[in-house]
């Protein structure tokens, strides 16, 4: 589980982007976090794997106060929360399966790490995570040569690997074709569902998120002003969610309809 209470993050440059933050994710929700540009999203997710330190409140992830951890403890606390980012973060000259595998280096001993040896739990483990996004057949081919969902599927094999409790995702399908995004996000919600992995997404597109994600957090400025089932997000809920941008597009329409 994880709760934030009272969260506030201020960045050294005074930006204040995220205040008195309350939230709940219980084992097993797959939760959207939409917004505009700059609302804090981000923030939000980066705070909960200690990849941004909150400046105030508390923030406990499976009943670990994340700002009290220190040196290795983050480390092994990180391996606990997979990351999947819009820009893959893969080697794309090396194969699949030498890119999942990359997610063991940091537990190998110096001597494998030198030979870039693995073991072979270490390979089941890789295979089986590609098996599980379905790309089982690419392993032995180079990054570069798949696909960009496909090479989306190769990172999230890369987190599976490491058989996290929760998969935090950053704009994972920002850089996909809309066909591509269906798939990838079809293996998010496959993932949540059949391994009871919580979920929590970043996302700019509202009918995906609705589409796929149960729960909706909707950030404006650094505030949670939505929390609640994606059944009940209504027009009005997503014009409070984004009341700037959809003021600022209708004063644009407005003074484009008066050149007309
Ligand atoms: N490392 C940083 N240092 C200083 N300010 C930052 C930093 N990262 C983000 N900010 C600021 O904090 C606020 C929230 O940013 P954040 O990236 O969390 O928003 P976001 O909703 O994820 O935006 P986007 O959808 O564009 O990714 C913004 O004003 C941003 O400029």
């Amino acid at each position: 589980m994880i709760e934030f209470t009272n969260v506030d993050k201020v960045y050294p440059n005074k930006v204040k982007a995220l205040q008195n933050i309350n939230l709940k994710v219980e084992k097993g929700e797959f939760v959207a976090i939409i917004g505009l540009s700059g609302a804090g999203k981000s923030t939000l997710i980066r705070c909960i794997n200690r990849m941004h330190d909150i400046t105030n409140g508390s923030l406990i992830v499976d009943g670990i106060e994340v700002r009290k951890l220190r040196g290795k403890e983050i480390r092994n606390f990180r391996k606990r929360i997979g990351m999947i980012f819009q820009s893959f973060n893969l080697v794309t000259r090396t194969t699949v399966l030498k890119n999942v595998l990359v997610s063991f280096v940091p537990q190998l001993p110096f001597w494998r790490k030198l030979t870039g040896i693995f073991a072979k739990d270490h390979k089941l483990k890789a295979l089986t995570a590609l098996d599980q996004v379905g790309i089982l057949d690419k392993a032995y081919v180079r990054v570069d040569q798949l696909s960009g969902g496909q090479q989306q599927r190769v990172a999230l094999a890369r987190t599976l690997a490491q058989n996290p409790d929760v998969l935090l995702a950053d704009e994972p399908i920002a850089s996909l074709d809309p066909v591509t995004s269906k798939q990838v996000m079809d293996d998010f919600k496959h993932i949540n569902q059949e391994m009871d992995m919580s979920v929590i997404m970043n996302i700019h597109h509202v009918e995906v998120a609705l589409e796929y994600a149960d729960r909706i957090i909707g950030v404006r400025e650094g505030q949670i002003v939505y929390d609640g089932p994606s059944k009940e997000v209504t027009d009005e809920v997503l014009d409070h969610i984004y009341k700037g941008e959809i003021d600022e597009m209708q004063q644009e329409i407005l003074e484009e309809g008066a050149y007309v």
